[in-house]
C-alpha cells in the first residue's frame, strides 16, 4: 500500500490497483457520506473496503482553505446545525449528540457557538438599495411573514409551493414593493434551502428535522472531521467513476482511465446532480421507481464570496447582515460577520439560486465588483475599494464537476419516500448514501453521515446473510 498527498497535505493510504483483486465492499465517494460508511465498516472488522473519489482530496462538499497565512474558510458546508441532544422528537435521535459534534469532541477539533436564532432580529441588520438602514418596521413584517407561513405550511398541500403561499400575504407598507418582497423570499427561505421559491415544497420544507442546541463553527475549517476520518481507510484519489455493470454476481466499477475495480457490494455516494445527470452509466439502468425520485427532489445552488478586508467597516457585533438589493433577483441579500468569531475582517456573502446562477458566469474581479458595489451602498460612508481587500474566495458550485449543486432541496411534489426510495438497494449489490438520502437531515453534514452510516448498515446485514 501507498501513501498519497492531498493538496492540504493530508497522507491517505493508496491502494495499489490489481484488477482481479475482488473487495467486500466497494465505495464511490470521499465526503462525510463515504467517509462515514468506510469508518463503521471498519469498526466492525470489515478491512477488504475501498473508497473510490474523483477528485485529488476529501470532503466533497466540506472543502476549507486558506484565504491568507491567518484564515482558514469554508467553501462549502460551514455549521454543525444544532449540536444536540435531541432533533425534534425523532426517537432514534433522542438525548443524542448531533453526530458531527460528537466527532469533533471525540477528535479534540475546536468549535465555536455562534447564535441560536438566525431568526432573532437583534442579530440582524436590514440595508437596500436606497442606501444605509432599512426602516425598522420591516422586521415586522418578516416576522409576521414567518409566523403566517407556520401557520400554513402544515395545511399546504403536496402541489403549493412557498412562492404560492407568499402571493396570499398581506405586505402592509411593502406591499407594492417588488423588491422588498422578492427579498424577503429570498432571505428567509431561498438562502436557507437554496431553491428558488416557486420550486420549494410549502408543505415540505418543514418537514425536515434539526439538532437542538447551539448552531457551531470550526475556526480552521470544517475538513478537519473528513480528514481525520480519511486516515485510517484505505481511498484511491484521482479515480472518477464512468461505468458500474452489476449484472453479475460480482460488481465491475470503472473509472475514466478504464481502471476496472471489483466488488461484491458497492455505496454510490455522489451528489443527486451527479445521479440525475446521469455521469454515472449503470448497467442495467437503475430501477425506474428510483429515477423518479432522484427527479423529484430538487438540486439546490448556493454560492459564497469570503472576502478578507484590511479592517471591519461592517457591523461588528452582529450575525447576519441582509441586504434588499436593487437587481431583479436580490443578490447578495445574506451576509455572515465572520469577524465576530475569527476576530479577523472577515465576511462571507451569499448569493443563492437565481443570482448564485447569474454569478457562476462572472470571472472572479467582476463577482468582487459586484459585491462591492453592495457593500458600498450598504455602507455609503466605508468607500470600500478593489484595494481595501487582502484576500478572498468564492465558491462556484454549479460549475464544480464533482457536484454541480451546491445541496439537496425539497421540490414542490416530493415526499420523504423519495429518498428512501434512492437509498434502498439493486438486487442487494448496489446501495446509495449522501444527504439527499436522508430527508429528516437534508441538505445537512449530519444528514449526509448518518445515510453513510445506514448504507454500512444494510450492507454487513447482506454480507452475513
Ligand atoms: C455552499 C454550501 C454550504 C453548506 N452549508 C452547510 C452547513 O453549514 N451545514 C451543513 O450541515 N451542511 C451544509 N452544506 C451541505 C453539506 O456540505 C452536504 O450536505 C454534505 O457535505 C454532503 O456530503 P455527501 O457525502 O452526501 O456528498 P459530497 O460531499 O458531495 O461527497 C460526494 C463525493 O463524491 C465524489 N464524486 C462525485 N462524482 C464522482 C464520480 N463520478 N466518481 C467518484 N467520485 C465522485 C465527489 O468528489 C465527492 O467527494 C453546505 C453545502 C454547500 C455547497
Amino acid at each position: 500500500m501507498e501513501s498519497q498527498q492531498t493538496p492540504n497535505g493530508t497522507n491517505i493510504k493508496k491502494e495499489i490497483t490489481n484488477s482481479t483483486h475482488v473487495y467486500d465492499v466497494v465505495i464511490i465517494g470521499a465526503g462525510i457520506s463515504g467517509l462515514g460508511a468506510a469508518n463503521h465498516l471498519k469498526e466492525q472488522g470489515y478491512e477488504n473496503v475501498l473508497v473510490l473519489e474523483s477528485q485529488d482530496r476529501v470532503g466533497g462538499r466540506i472543502s476549507s482553505q486558506n484565504l491568507s497565512d491567518e484564515v482558514v474558510v469554508d467553501l462549502g458546508a460551514s455549521w454543525i446545525h444544532g449540536a444536540g441532544p435531541g432533533a425534534n422528537e425523532i426517537p432514534e435521535w433522542r438525548n443524542k449528540l448531533n453526530p458531527i459534534y460528537e466527532l469533533a469532541n471525540k477528535l479534540n477539533i475546536r468549535t465555536v457557538k455562534t447564535q441560536d436564532d438566525v431568526y432573532d432580529s437583534s442579530q440582524q441588520k436590514y440595508y437596500w438599495y436606497k442606501g444605509g438602514e432599512m426602516p425598522s418596521d420591516i422586521f415586522q413584517v418578516v416576522d409576521k411573514f414567518r409566523s403566517y407561513y407556520e401557520q400554513h405550511c402544515k395545511k399546504a398541500n403536496k402541489k403549493l409551493s412557498i412562492q404560492d403561499l407568499f402571493s396570499k400575504f398581506d405586505f402592509g407598507p411593502y406591499q407594492d414593493d417588488e423588491k422588498v418582497k422578492r427579498f424577503i423570499l429570498v432571505s428567509d427561505f431561498e438562502s436557507e434551502y437554496d431553491g428558488d421559491s416557486s420550486q420549494l415544497s410549502a408543505s415540505q420544507i418543514d418537514n425536515q428535522s434539526q439538532f437542538d442546541g447551539e448552531d457551531r463553527i470550526f475556526p480552521l475549517g470544517y475538513s478537519q472531521i473528513p480528514n481525520a476520518l480519511a486516515q485510517s481507510i484505505r481511498i484511491n484519489l484521482n479515480s472518477k467513476i464512468k461505468n458500474i455493470d452489476y449484472t453479475r454476481d460480482i460488481i465491475d466499477i470503472q473509472t475514466t482511465n478504464n481502471i476496472l475495480y471489483k466488488a461484491r457490494k458497492l455505496i454510490v455516494t455522489v451528489p443527486l446532480a451527479i445521479l440525475a445527470q446521469k455521469v454515472i452509466n449503470f448497467t442495467p439502468v437503475l430501477p425506474a421507481k428510483k429515477i423518479q425520485s432522484i427527479n423529484r427532489l430538487g438540486q439546490g445552488l448556493l454560492d459564497k464570496l469570503i472576502i478578507q478586508f484590511e479592517e471591519v467597516f461592517w457591523d461588528k457585533n452582529i450575525d447576519w447582515l441582509t441586504y434588499v438589493s436593487d437587481a431583479e433577483q436580490s443578490d447578495w441579500a445574506v451576509s455572515f460577520n465572520h469577524h465576530k468569531y475569527l476576530s479577523q475582517p472577515v465576511i462571507t456573502m451569499f448569493n443563492t439560486y437565481n443570482s448564485a446562477v447569474k454569478f457562476s458566469h462572472l470571472s472572479d474581479e467582476e463577482l468582487v465588483s459586484s459585491a462591492l458595489v453592495a457593500l458600498n451602498t450598504m455602507y455609503p460612508r466605508a468607500k470600500v475599494t478593489r484595494e481595501k481587500i487582502k484576500g478572498f474566495k468564492r465558491s462556484n458550485w454549479s460549475n464544480n464537476e464533482h457536484a454541480k449543486m451546491s445541496y439537496t432541496f425539497a421540490k414542490v411534489g416530493c415526499t420523504p419516500a423519495d429518498s428512501e426510495e434512492i437509498a434502498k438497494g439493486v438486487n442487494n449489490k448496489v446501495w446509495f448514501a449522501g444527504e439527499h438520502t436522508c430527508f429528516d437531515f437534508l441538505g445537512t453534514v449530519n444528514g449526509a453521515y448518518i445515510s453513510g452510516l445506514k448504507a454500512a448498515q444494510n450492507i454487513i446485514q447482506s454480507l452475513k446473510a
